[in-house]
């Protein structure tokens, strides 16, 4: 979807959260922002300056300022700004058992799948892993990850530790409703040939059946530091005359060769083979930057996405670029770092709208403060994570300590310090210390002296810093 003011002054490419929010913003139509469940018709209503084109856009030429559509259709902008998120990154293309999840259809299609499957290979070790082991019911799961152990994108062996009781646990019956409103949109022409929509988000498990046929209970096995090698069909296993690995119970593995038939074998760094109905490839992510970069001369960071200062400006004229397909190229904040995240896409996605409003008027603006403090929260195994600064000691060197707190069961929290700083912290369950953490980061007091109360139970610590 590319969303443009009338006269094609701003023109917004992509109509994820971050499109959204700064089509929206940059109409200065945004008083407050409540997310509820919309359609992009319903965004045209609400904002009728706003014209909403169904068409993917398929070439820029930055030269001309002209963006052309799928359809044809040529589109003069003064100001661009492109939004268009990301694509699972997949360990294979083109392979009918290996499915990546972005958007509702993608969820659908493993649905869909999940329903029939025995078997499950998840691989990957962040946020889409990390949370389809845990929800995914009636059927063996074997978790392959490059790691040690699990979710490495969010935290450390301790909070792994803490986190792993709960893939044997009974899961909590699943909340009524979803308190959070969502965003979709809807699709027109254009969009029937196998492009993907906008990106899912938080909550996008909730009220979606993830039970397989199967009368059997969650059962997840991890494989640990390993890859997938190849994937084979099941012909191509049968001609390999192998035999794959067996999984029943966790720790019991490989014992035996597997006696059952599989569509779908992967073959693991580990030299181990597994079986399996379907492989969900939950390995990051590609920015989706091919239609806009052919051509035109834009800088790209390292994780191929457009490249971005400290006004969403990317390098080429009059562009900027906002959400999961921008890489941040100006210097961070001590306590910030890019993460392809809902709320970051969200924050840029205004932010960007601002700066284009701003360059169009000749006005200075400042960084905004959201990028001072990195701040993350979710659930992973149905505890509340929250992630603030430099919670994993990202850039810190080996030049900092860990002050830890758990109560198994309860509640794990790892605080992050440098030079008596605080730096950054994980906070798993219900801790109370997120507010009080924040401002500790952000004011960078000197805690030197209260080293020892800091994760004391028995010390009020909001009161102690109020
Ligand atoms: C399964 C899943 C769960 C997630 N859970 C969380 C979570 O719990 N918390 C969290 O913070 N983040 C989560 N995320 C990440 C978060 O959803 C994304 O970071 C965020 O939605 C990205 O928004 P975006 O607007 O940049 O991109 P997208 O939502 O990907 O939107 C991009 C838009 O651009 C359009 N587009 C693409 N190419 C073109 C083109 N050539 N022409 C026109 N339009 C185009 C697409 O159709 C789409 O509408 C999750 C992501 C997934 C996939
Ligand atoms: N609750 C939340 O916050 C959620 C957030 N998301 C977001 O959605 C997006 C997609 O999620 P996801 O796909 O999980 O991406 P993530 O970036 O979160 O995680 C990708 C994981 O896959 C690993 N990986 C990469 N390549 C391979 C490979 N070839 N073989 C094995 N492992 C590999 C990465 O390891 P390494 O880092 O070592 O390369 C990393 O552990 C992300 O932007 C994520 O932040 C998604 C779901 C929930």
């Amino acid at each position: 979807m590319a969303a443009a003011a009338r006269r094609g002054k701003f023109v917004v490419v992509g109509g994820g959260i971050a499109g959204v929010t700064c089509a929206e913003q940059v109409l200065r139509t945004l008083e407050e922002f409540d997310v509820e469940e919309q359609t992009s018709g319903a965004l045209q209503s609400q904002y009728p300056n706003i014209k909403v084109v169904h068409s993917a856009v398929k070439e820029l030429k930055a030269d001309e300022q002209t963006l052309i559509t799928e359809d044809g259709t040529q589109y003069r902008y003064e100001q661009l700004c492109v939004c268009a998120g990301a694509r699972p990154r997949l360990i294979v293309e083109g392979n009918p058992y290996v499915l990546g999840i972005r958007d509702t259809d993608s969820a659908r299609t493993f649905q869909q799948h999940l329903a029939r499957a025995r078997r499950v290979l998840v691989v990957g070790n962040g946020g889409i892993a990390l949370e389809l082991v845990y929800e995914m019911e009636s059927c063996e799961v074997v978790w392959a990850i490059k790691d040690k152990s699990i979710g490495n994108a969010y935290f450390d062996a301790g909070a792994a530790e803490f986190l792993i009781p709960q893939l044997k646990a009974e899961k909590p019956p699943p909340p009524l409703t979803c308190k959070r409103m969502k965003y979709t949109t809807d699709r027109g022409a254009g969009w029937e040939d196998g492009r993907l929509g906008s990106a899912l988000g938080p909550d996008w498990h909730e009220g979606m059946n993830l039970r397989a046929a199967h009368e059997i209970s969650r059962c997840v096995h991890i494989e640990a530091e390993c890859e997938v090698r190849r994937v084979l069909l099941h012909q191509e296993f049968m001609a390999l005359n192998v035999s794959a690995s067996f999984v029943h119970e966790e720790g019991k593995d490989s014992a035996t060769s597997d006696p059952v038939e599989w569509p779908v074998y992967a073959e693991l760094t580990s030299g181990k083979i597994f079986g399996c109905d379907l492989i969900v490839s939950a390995t990051g992510v590609f920015p989706n930057v091919e239609p806009f970069v052919s051509g035109n001369n834009f800088t790209l960071g390292e994780d191929g996405g457009l490249k971005v200062d400290d006004h969403m400006r990317t390098s080429v004229r009059d562009v900027y670029a906002a959400g999961d397909v921008c890489t941040a190229g100006w210097t961070p904040s001590p306590h910030w770092q890019q993460m392809r995240l809902w709320t970051q896409a969200r924050q840029m996605g205004w932010y960007a709208a601002k700066c284009m409003a701003a360059d169009r008027l000749g006005e200075t603006i400042e960084m905004d403060f959201c990028f001072e403090l990195f701040a993350h929260v979710t659930k992973f195994f149905n505890y509340k994570v929250i992630l603030l600064g430099k919670y994993n000691a990202q850039g810190l060197g080996t030049d900092h300590e860990l002050l830890l707190r758990c109560t198994k069961g309860r509640e794990y929290v790892k605080v992050v310090m440098q030079g008596g700083r605080m730096m950054g912290a994980v906070l798993l369950g219900e801790t109370d210390l997120e507010e009080t953490f924040e401002n500790l980061i952000l004011n960078q007091m000197d805690l030197s002296s209260f080293r020892e109360d800091l994760l004391d139970p028995n010390v009020d610590i909001e009161d102690y810093f109020d």
